[in-house]
């Protein structure tokens, strides 16, 4: 049975303004992402894939269309709202490793910090347990290699108790070996029925996914279900 929508987006719209012009990001996008599972947003350089992503994680206002979270507009939300709704529930791990976790703080303590920041307690040792990176609460982050700092920044969001994870091409700035660790972990939060949302062009990552949102300069060209390999109804729900 198909599970409840988390997102529902309607007619979005994005524009950056540049000295050249106005450019669109992404251009009516409608859409339902399911509570469960892993949605991959996939498509060409360009094609805006971290646009949408940075919509859905309520880090970019769209200039048209309304986004529910959870059955709440998102678009009626004060800033503070959209700040606290965005640390209670949405984990975000962006593409370059550094920029998910404090070099100043050892492993275990980024952990600590993601669930305070969060409000909720953690137990380090179990996630680093879970992601198969025993014994390393004391390390320096320098020490882990790129692929075990993207799996420590996908444990902030467990410790965070995030529902809903946002990754920004996760794996591309990893080799294959570290790759192979993220892809991991994503299966394992997938297992753990967290709603899974990526950008990325990486072919085995997009063959992870339970469905593909195929985006063509701005626009939703398909949805693809992995169970049937066939396309949805173009830019629909
Ligand atoms: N801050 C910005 N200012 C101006 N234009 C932008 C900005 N961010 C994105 N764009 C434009 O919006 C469109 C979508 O970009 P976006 O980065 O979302 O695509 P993408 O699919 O994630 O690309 P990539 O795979 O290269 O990261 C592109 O035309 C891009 O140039």
């Amino acid at each position: 049975m198909p599970s409840k929508p988390i997102f529902q987006l309607r007619g979005i719209g994005v524009d950056y303004p540049t000295p050249a012009g106005v450019v669109t990001g992404v251009d009516d996008i409608t859409v339902d992402i399911p509570a469960r599972g892993m949605t991959v947003l996939a498509g060409p350089s360009g094609s805006g894939k971290s646009t949408l992503l940075r919509v859905l994680g309520l880090l970019e206002r769209p200039a048209r269309g309304t986004l529910t979270f959870q059955g709440a507009d998102t678009g009626r939300l004060r800033h503070t709202e959209r700040r606290a709704l965005r640390r209670d529930h949405l984990g975000l791990v962006f593409q370059n490793p550094p920029d998910n976790l404090f070099s100043s703080l050892n492993v275990a303590d980024n952990l600590r910090a993601a669930a305070e920041s969060a409000r909720t307690e953690c137990r380090p040792d179990d996630i680093l347990r879970q992601l198969g990176l025993d014994g390393t609460g004391s390390w320096r982050i320098s020490a882990l290699s790129g692929g075990q700092q993207q799996r420590l920044a996908f444990g902030c969001a467990l410790a965070r108790r995030s529902s809903v994870i946002l990754a920004d091409e996760p794996t591309s700035q990893l080799d294959e070996a570290s790759a192979d660790l993220v892809l991991d972990t994503l299966r394992f939060l997938v297992d753990q029925d967290f709603a899974v949302l990526v950008a990325s062009h990486d072919d085995r990552l997009i063959d992870l996914g339970d469905r593909i949102a195929r985006l063509h300069k701005g626009k939703l060209e398909r949805v693809e279900h992995a169970a049937t390999n066939g396309p949805e109804r173009g830019g629909a729900r």
